[in-house]
């Protein structure tokens, strides 16, 4: 299933935070949202998962959800957003329990999600005794589990050290490789969006309009750290952001 935006835009009251975005995440790929902040790019995957209208324009979904998809848009948040009173396999059935599925089939379910993130070890186990990295495998692994069409991901590794974050990018790669999902990932940080994006939207400072999509055609898999294509591509999107971010850091100080 693919998403298309049509000349989207918001505003709270006056206060316009998106204008005119049009934009096509196409089924099986990763697209970035980058842009300084206050832009409007949490509004934009709010938007997108359908938590909030938008004030003019249109969201598509076109095509069907894949088979066994219970849940075509699903979120994956910067603070993990577990239960801390379940254990790592309980997180994962509370989802399921949602939607009635449980027994043998929640099991089989459970099995397949923890194996894919690496967990499998870990399903016992309560989120107090998880390191942060795990415990956002563990919120990877409960959306991967109902199957959904497209991930809505809001900087998820944001609340993560930097050796961990590359961890992360490490595993979301190789999962990507062997299944590959499609998901708009919002983030700050540029290595992220070069490390994990298919194309990368650029917002302007607020309203967020599209300033550039970029296109990254190297193989997830095969991007390596210090790759000049990509350090160079890293290098532009922070060309194109730099001027907005100033001034939108501006914007901020004279509040
Ligand atoms: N429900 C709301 N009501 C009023 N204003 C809002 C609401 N949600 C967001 N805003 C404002 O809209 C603007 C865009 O917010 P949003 O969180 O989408 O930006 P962002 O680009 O994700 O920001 P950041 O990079 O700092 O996370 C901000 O100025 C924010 O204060």
């Amino acid at each position: 299933m693919d998403i298309r935006l049509e000349a989207i835009s918001h505003s709270y009251k006056e206060f316009e935070v998106l204008r005119d975005i049009t934009l096509d995440i196409p089924a099986g790929k990763i697209v970035c949202i980058v842009g300084p902040s206050g832009c409007g790019k949490s509004t934009l995957l709010r938007l997108i998962g359908g938590l909030e209208r938008p004030g003019s324009g249109r969201i598509l979904q076109v095509g069907a959800p894949p088979e066994n998809c219970l849940n075509p848009l699903t979120y994956i948040f910067q603070d993990f957003a577990l239960l801390p009173w379940r254990s790592v396999r309980g997180n994962i059935s509370l989802v399921l329990e949602d939607h009635r599925i449980r027994g043998a089939e929640a099991q089989r379910i459970i099995d397949d999600v923890l194996a894919r993130t690496k967990l499998t070890d870990f399903a016992a186990a309560l989120p107090k005794q998880l390191s942060g990295g795990m415990k956002q495998r563990v919120a990877i692994a409960r959306a991967l589990a109902v199957n959904p069409a497209v991930m809505l991901m809001d900087e998820p590794l944001s609340a993560l050290d930097s050796q961990t974050r590359e961890l992360l990018m490490d595993d979301l790669v190789s999962l990507w490789t062997r299944q590959p999902f499609t998901a708009v990932y919002v983030t700050h940080n540029l290595h992220e969006a070069v490390r994990l994006g298919h194309s990368i939207v650029v917002l302007s400072r607020r309203p967020g309009r599209i300033c550039e999509i970029v296109q990254i055609d190297t193989p997830l898999e095969a991007r390596q750290m210090g790759d000049p294509d990509l350090d160079m591509k890293q290098k532009y999107l922070w060309q194109l952001m730099r001027d907005e971010a100033r001034a939108a850091d501006a914007e901020l100080l004279n509040v």
